[in-house]
């Protein structure tokens, strides 16, 4: 049996399911005279999962890039931890974590193991603690068997799994993830609902990007489609 994410405070304090992680107030995106994001509301709390919907081009990438902290909106807040992210310190961007899109990986020659520890340590996190880390991130996300293996060697759902694993390194509260499951087989689709849904266990919160709501509608809490203008209903489901 696989560890579990909760070792090792890998994950958030138990106790903060329904505390509110991520909220956009009417957030706004545009490049050029493209309006992508229009008045979007939208919350995750602790223990809840929740999945947002849109077709190729929709704006998932720009909505998760600004749920995780890393691109400003037009017009709106940014709510993180209860803190308006681009007024504020902009310190609690250490709490969440983004997920990408596959990137493939082509040309990345290193062992998944070197990559788990460089990420580590590029954290801050000593040499030792890395390893430690790493190693227990590849049990809890089923990667022990490929760990010496180079990254353009793994599956498209391993490489998936890895692309986790790095976001777990950090103490995160919250994990946004961009459309994460195009050409991921049935086995790694399974290991990642599973260790989402021991972080949410644990009080984390997740937000979940895909294309079609069939990837995401029978495990999520409650699934949003915000595109093309029309913003969502606020929802205060705490599960
Ligand atoms: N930096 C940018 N500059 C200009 N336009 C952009 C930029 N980023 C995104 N866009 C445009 O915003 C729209 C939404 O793009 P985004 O990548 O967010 O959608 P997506 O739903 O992730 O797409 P896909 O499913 O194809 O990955 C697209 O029309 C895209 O061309």
């Amino acid at each position: 049996m696989r560890a579990t994410v909760s070792e090792e405070r890998l994950l958030p304090g138990v106790g903060s399911t329904g505390t509110p992680l991520l909220r956009l107030d009417g957030v706004r995106k545009q490049f050029g005279d493209e309006v992508v994001l229009d008045r979007v509301d939208l919350e995750v709390r602790g223990g809840a999962l929740v999945g947002v919907v849109g077709g190729p081009g929709a704006g998932k990438t720009t909505l998760t890039s600004i749920a995780a902290g890393l691109l400003p909106p037009d017009d709106g807040v940014l709510w993180l931890f209860g803190e308006d992210l681009w007024d504020g310190s902009g310190l609690i961007r250490t709490g969440v974590a983004l997920v990408p899109a596959d990137d493939g990986a082509v040309l990345d020659r290193r062992p998944c193991r070197d990559v788990l520890v460089g990420a580590g340590m590029g954290h801050g996190l000593p040499r030792s603690v890395a390893e430690r880390r790493a190693t227990l991130l590849l049990a809890v996300c089923e990667l022990t068997d490929v760990a010496d293996l180079p990254v353009h060697g793994c599956t498209t759902g391993q490489r998936l799994l890895l692309r986790l694993a790095t976001a777990l390194l950090g103490e995160r509260r919250l994990l946004v993830l961009d459309d994460p499951f195009t050409g991921v087989d049935a086995w790694a689709f399974g290991v990642v609902r599973a260790v989402l849904r021991e972080f949410t266990a644990a009080g984390g919160g997740v937000l979940c990007a895909v294309r079609s709501p069939e990837r995401v509608a029978p495990w999520c809490d409650r699934v949003v489609e915000p595109f093309r203008g029309s913003g969502c209903a606020f929802d205060s489901n705490t599960r």
